[in-house]
């Protein structure tokens, strides 16, 4: 299979170099995933499967992640594209785009897209994951991925709440995976635990052994795949 994998920040793609894939630097947050994604795609080769890959904060629950493990994504979405409801008589909860009845793809013909299914911005992994997974030891469930880094235990346990299981929280994923939907190439996210979600404690962050595990989950994975 020829891979193509995402990292944010040159700093993680050195901790991948001479893995047998081609290694895209995409900068931070979604939007500059997306970019760089689509115009990687755009100049080929066309990749069989895109990774999304790099350091994320672990959510703390009984089937959660220990930082310095890496986990793969059963799905990838959006943590905070939607809309705060609140107001004086109503207690503040997330309207997701589902819940508000849009999409995070066109909803009419675009220039030189066909009309693809509407998409509240949760996209499933490439189907092969879970099974990969279970077989190098991993952990799997779904990444959220969000354009400001949770900082506090009510921000942690809100996204659990709304997004039962969820793993890893990154901010690149599902930028990543929306630009691969758009050309029809299966994606999914590979994380290692550089933090715990929650209040921000930037000392504790466990950065080389997160890339440490990153790399190795990488290399087991490659390896694997057909
Ligand atoms: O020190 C900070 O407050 C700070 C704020 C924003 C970004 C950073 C970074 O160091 C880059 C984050 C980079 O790593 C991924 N990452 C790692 N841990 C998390 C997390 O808990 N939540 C979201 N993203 C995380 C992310 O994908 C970025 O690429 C530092």
């Amino acid at each position: 299979m020829d891979v193509l994998i995402v990292v944010a920040t040159a700093a993680e793609a050195r901790s991948l170099s001479s893995l047998p894939a081609r290694v895209e630097v995409c900068g931070v947050g979604p939007v500059a995933a997306a970019l760089a994604t689509q115009a990687a795609l755009l100049r080929g080769p066309r990749p069989d499967l895109v990774l999304s890959a790099g350091i994320g904060g672990a959510f703390v629950h009984p089937g959660g992640v220990q930082v310095g493990a890496a986990a793969m994504a059963s799905e990838m979405l959006y943590g905070d594209l939607g809309a705060w409801n609140g107001g004086e008589e109503i207690e503040e909860s997330f309207l997701t785009l589902g819940d508000l009845g849009l999409s995070v793809f066109p909803d009419g013909p675009s220039v030189g897209a066909s009309l693809l299914a509407p998409n509240p911005g949760r996209f499933p992994a490439w189907a092969g994951s879970a099974e990969i997974a279970s077989r190098l030891g991993l952990a799997c469930g779904p990444f959220v991925t969000v354009s400001g880094v949770t900082g506090s235990v009510e921000g942690a346990q809100t996204l659990l709440r709304r997004i039962p299981g969820v793993l890893i929280e990154g901010m690149e994923g599902a930028g990543v995976a929306q630009a691969a939907a758009l050309h029809g190439v299966p994606c999914t996210e590979i994380r290692g635990a550089s933090n715990l979600v929650g209040p921000r404690d930037r000392d504790s962050w466990q950065i080389g052994a997160a890339l440490g595990a990153l790399r190795a989950a990488l290399e087991s994975v490659l390896l694997a795949l057909p």
